[in-house]
């Protein structure tokens, strides 16, 4: 499976101006061949979060128009990272995950909100797994915040993802927590970790990218700076096969101490 991570510098509280480079990064991202294309949290909005009931994307629609276009249109899947969307007069941080064929495969909430951010006063959180196949592998989805609850991705990765894809805006300032908080839900998931992180700054934080794929053994094998850019990377999906089967971990488990 061949990933292309879209490490952008999204534009505060500016949809049209998002929309346009998203569709820019996926066009370039398209010509390296690759099966998937990932995009960060928030794309559309960042955290505008005073300002939803005029930017948040109602029912997802633009959004999921635009991906659907793309997937169909390029022939790869897009794990939509997430955006600011409205429904029934609630606000959500939603990933869209769109197939090659273009169709909508997976709609997650993010699970966990992050206060330190707003999403505590403005976001509605979300409550069901989000777990889809990717080209007849299964894979899973989070959004940043949510891989502090291991507990919470273990519960969806005991059902047989290979690959954890994770969409964020992680601050600069705590990137070090972001690389040993992904390599060990790669390590205990014995999966493929694929984490894209933005840049750039918002009136709050600065975002210093650094987005990853980690291998199921932890290592880290592609790695982007703190700029905009798109970095591709091959996973070998026999590995998580070969990993699991070396040391059954999710046989040994027992679930029934752990509530
Ligand atoms: N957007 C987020 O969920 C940020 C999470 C974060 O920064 C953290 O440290 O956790």
């Amino acid at each position: 499976m061949r990933v292309a991570l879209a490490q952008l510098d999204i534009q505060f509280g500016n949809p049209d101006e998002n929309f346009r480079q998203v569709t820019t990064a996926i066009m370039k991202a398209a010509e390296e061949a690759v099966d998937v294309i990932v995009l960060p949290e928030m794309w559309n909005t960042g955290y505008a979060l005073t300002r939803l009931a005029a930017l948040a994307d109602l029912n997802g629609e633009r959004t999921q128009k635009l991906l659907s276009q793309l997937a169909k249109q390029f022939n790869v899947a897009i794990v939509g990272g997430s955006v600011a969307v409205e429904r029934d007069g609630a606000y959500y941080n939603e990933m869209l995950v769109l197939n090659r064929q273009g169709e909508l495969i997976s709609c997650y909430d993010k699970v966990h909100r992050f206060g330190l951010m707003g999403e505590d006063r403005y976001i509605t959180a979300g409550k069901t797994p989000n777990i889809f196949p990717i080209d007849g592998h299964p894979a899973m989805g989070a959004i940043c915040y949510d891989i502090r609850f291991p507990e919470w991705l273990r519960t969806q990765a005991a059902q047989g993802p290979e690959v954890i894809f994770v969409s964020a805006e992680w601050p600069t300032i705590r990137l070090p927590q972001w690389r040993i908080l992904l390599q060990a839900r790669a390590i205990e998931n014995q999966a493929f970790v694929v984490a894209v992180n933005r840049v750039g700054s918002d009136p709050d934080n600065n975002f210093g990218g650094q987005s990853l794929v980690i291998d199921p053994l932890g290592q880290i094998i592609a790695e982007a700076g703190s700029h905009p850019q798109i970095v591709t990377a091959k996973l070998d999906l026999a590995q998580v096969t070969q990993v699991r089967g070396s040391m059954p971990v999710f046989a040994d488990r027992r679930p029934e101490l752990y509530q």
